[in-house]
C-alpha cells in the first residue's frame, strides 16, 4: 500500500455502511479522504463516482471505497474511467481475487446487501493483498488502453 489516503464514498443508501468503514479505517491507521455523501438524503450515485475518480486521477487517494445499496451502480459509473478499476465484492475470494487478478484500484460494496462484518472483512482482504502481476499485468494494460471501436 501506499501512503495516500483511502477515498470512500456512498449514495444514501450506502451511507450507514460508509459510516462504519470510515471508522474502521481509521481504527487501522489510514488516512480518510470522505467524498460523501454525509447523510440520508436521497443523492444520485453517479456524482460520487466522479468524485472518487478524480480523486484517484490527482492522487489524493490510492485506493477508493464506493459503497450505494448494492454496489453495482456506483461501480459500473466509476468504471467510464480508464484509470479505474472498481470490483463489486460480496465476500472475502471476490475481494482477493480483484485485487491478484485485476490490480483493482477501488472495491464497491452493497450497503443494502452485506453485514458490517462481512463488508469489513472484504476491504481488510482488499487493502492487504498485492496485485500478481505475471500475465494479469497484460490483461490489466488491455482494460487501460482499450481498442478504438
Ligand atoms: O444500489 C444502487 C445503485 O446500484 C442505489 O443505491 C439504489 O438504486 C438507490 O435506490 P433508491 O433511490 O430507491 O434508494
Amino acid at each position: 500500500m501506499t501512503s495516500a489516503a483511502i477515498a470512500i464514498a456512498s449514495d444514501h443508501a450506502g451511507y450507514p455502511l460508509k459510516t462504519d468503514l470510515v471508522d474502521f479505517l481509521r481504527e487501522k491507521g489510514f488516512e480518510v479522504l470522505d467524498l460523501g455523501t454525509d447523510g440520508a438524503a436521497s443523492v444520485d450515485y453517479p456524482d460520487f463516482a466522479v468524485e472518487m475518480a478524480r480523486a484517484l486521477k490527482d492522487g489524493t487517494a490510492s485506493r477508493g471505497v464506493l459503497v450505494c445499496g448494492t454496489g453495482l451502480g456506483i461501480s459500473i459509473a466509476a468504471n467510464r474511467y480508464p484509470w479505474v478499476r472498481a470490483a463489486m465484492c460480496h465476500d472475502v475470494t471476490t475481494a482477493r481475487l480483484c485485487r491478484e487478478h485485476n490490480d483493482a484500484n477501488v472495491i464497491a460494496l452493497g450497503g443494502r446487501l452485506l453485514g458490517v462484518e462481512v463488508a469489513r472483512d472484504c476491504l481488510q482482504t482488499f487493502l492487504t493483498t498485492d496485485f500478481g502481476g505475471d500475465r494479469h499485468t497484460r490483461r490489466v494494460g488491455k482494460m487501460t488502453n482499450p481498442p478504438e471501436l
